[in-house]
Order: C-alpha cells, then structure tokens, then sequence
C-alpha cells in the first residue's frame, strides 16, 4: 500500500463540523425521496440518480428484509448495551475496529472537546489474519453463555444489509449508465460492517459541541440505516439541518465519501449528524457498505472530478478507509491500546 502521503490527501478533507453546522434552524422537509424496489429497476434507477445528485439522501421500502431480521438485531443490541460496563469493556474495540466502543471512544474529540454522547459496537463481513493492516482482524463478540443469541442475530443481519446493499449497488449502476453489475466485482470479499448504537438520553447542546454524532459525512460506498422509533438524525440541505424522521418498515440510504469521489462529485455525500433530542436511548444500526480492500477506486467513465489536483489518483479501497480515517483522528490510533 502506498504511504499515506502520496496519496491525494486533498482530495479527502474530514469534513465532520462542531457546533450547530451551517444553521441552528431545524425543518422538517417532506421531499426526502422515497423509492420503492417494488418496482422495476430501471424505474427506481431512475429516482436514485435523481436524489444521489441532489440531496444525497433517499430512504427504500419494499426492501425484502425480513422484520423479524430487524427486530433481532434491536433486540440483542438492547440486550449487549444493558450488560455491566465491565463486561462490554472485556471486548473493546481494538485496532482491527470490531467490538465495543464505550461513550466517547468511538469518535474523535471536535473543536469544543466533546465526543460523540454515543456506545457502539462494530461487526465486520470480513474477517482476516493480516492485523498488521488497519481494519484487519477477528471479530469480538460478547460469550454465548451470556448473550446465546447476538452473534447469530448480528450475522443474519449483516447478511440481510449486505443483500439491500447489493440491490442498491445494482441501481446506482444503472443509474450512472455503467450498467447494473458495474460494481459488484469489486464488493466479493468487501469491508463493509454494520454498527450498532446506542444514544444517552441527555441534553444535547450542538452549539457546545454535545451531538449523539456530530456533524460528518460517510466515509465509504454507501450507508443502510435502521433506527429504532426515535427521530434524531438529521441532514444539511441548503444551509438548514432536515429532520430524518423515523419511518417504520423504510431504511434510510446515504452516499459515502468514496462514490462522492468515484462519480467526481456527481453523487453527493452529504453532511449529517444525530442530535437525540427526545430525551429517551435512542438505539440505530447502519450498515457502511465499502467496496474489497484492494479495489482499486478509478475514475468512472466521463465523470472525473477537475476539481482535484488536475486528476483524480487512483486508490484502492483500502487506503481511501485508511486515509479518512487518518484525516479524522489526526493520524492517532482509533483506539488507545
Ligand atoms: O444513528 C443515526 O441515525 C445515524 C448515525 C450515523 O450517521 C453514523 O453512524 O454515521
Ligand atoms: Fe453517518
């Protein structure tokens, strides 16, 4: 892999904001899109090229995930974040990113010293023995004698993401006219996981930096998202924070920072964060779906971005995720070991 420095650094800013962002104003906006996959590909290709170019946010119904599948994951996600802190700390998180992420571990410290008011834990698809490179390693998981039923349950769930995930790769295909398997070669063996979360219900203050997840964008190919019936994301769309409300038996899918990047900008990653407000936990689980670690992320046809030092470099998957996450924990370890 080619060290950090010689790759286009420019062109991957943090982007993760303090205070309140571009506005303290808050509306609610009724044009999120909806698209259903009930319907016709080549239909709903149609309006995920329309909102990936312009808000950058759309939620899916008809998704074909099982409830049952959803529910679990809530459930046993409940279950690990009740245990005894010492018991979730017996599987923090290590350099490999999988495992438990006590409040204000999983996030770097912004402007006004805060972290994020979250607890998470992290489940990756693939699992490897190279924990020489970042983001490489085994999975951790709380023992079967206390938890018999989460590990199963984050699996099945992480398949089921992995599959919407797929679908929607299919359509983001189709919708830049690259055809519907353009992009699966490079998602056989990807380093995508899922995160469970669990949000404090406190006071949150944006303008003191006290956010559930302050203000960023994504790093990778796309996010799915399941929240539980508590509002609290929200999304920068021209210069106002958008609630996200809630919406049962939807996901919420966003564009990462690495299709912004492949399609030149054509696609836009854009800036959110999760202000729970409602004064109750707050429990959500996106699923970061990013491509295999050494695919290499070129130019897609007709769609490079200018704007980036003349043209964009090539980087494979891997040093994009490594780069992103260098830019936002200045170069420090995610966790301290
Ligand atoms: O919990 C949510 O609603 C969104 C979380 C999020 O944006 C993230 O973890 O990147
Ligand atoms: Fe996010």
């Amino acid at each position: 892999m080619a060290p950090a420095a010689e790759i286009d650094f420019a062109s991957a800013p943090s982007r993760r904001l303090t205070g309140s962002g571009p506005t303290t104003k808050s509306r609610h906006l009724a044009s999120i899109p909806v698209i259903d996959l009930a319907q016709p590909d080549h239909l709903a290709a149609e309006e995920v090229a329309a909102a990936c170019s312009s808000v950058g946010f759309f939620y899916v119904r008809n998704h074909g995930v099982d409830e049952a599948v959803i529910e679990n994951q809530f459930v046993q996600s409940h279950a690990f974040f009740d245990l005894p802190l010492e018991e979730k700390l017996k599987i923090k998180a290590n350099a490999s990113q999988r495992g438990y992420y006590p409040y204000s571990m999983g996030s770097a410290k912004n402007s006004k010293g805060q972290h994020d008011q979250k607890e998470a834990f992290n489940v990756y698809g693939f699992e490897s023995d190279s924990t020489h490179l970042p983001f490489h390693g085994h999975n951790l998981w709380p023992p079967e004698t206390m938890l018999p039923d989460f590990r199963p349950a984050m699996l099945a769930y992480y398949d089921a993401m992995n599959q919407v995930g797929i679908r929607i790769l299919r359509l983001l295909g189709l919708a830049l006219k690259l055809g519907p398997d353009y992009f699966l070669p490079k998602f056989q063996a990807s380093t995508s996981n899922i995160r469970c979360v669990h949000y404090l219900p406190q006071q949150y203050s944006p303008a003191d930096g006290i956010c559930g997840v302050g203000a960023h964008t994504d790093w990778g190919m796309l996010t799915v998202l399941a929240t539980d019936a508590q509002p609290g994301l929200q999304i920068s769309h021209e210069g106002s924070w958008i609630d996200v409300e809630p919406r049962p038996g939807h996901f919420v899918i966003n564009i990462g920072d690495l299709l912004d990047r492949w399609t030149g900008g054509k696609f836009c990653s854009t800036l959110h964060r999760v202000i729970n407000k409602t004064g109750k936990d707050r429990y959500s689980c996106p699923f970061f779906l990013a491509p295999d670690w050494n695919a290499k992320i070129e130019p897609l046809p007709g769609l490079q971005d200018p704007t980036i030092n003349g043209s964009q470099k090539v980087v494979t998957c891997g040093e994009w995720l490594s780069m992103r996450r260098a830019a936002e924990y200045g170069g420090k370890p995610l966790v301290a070991l």
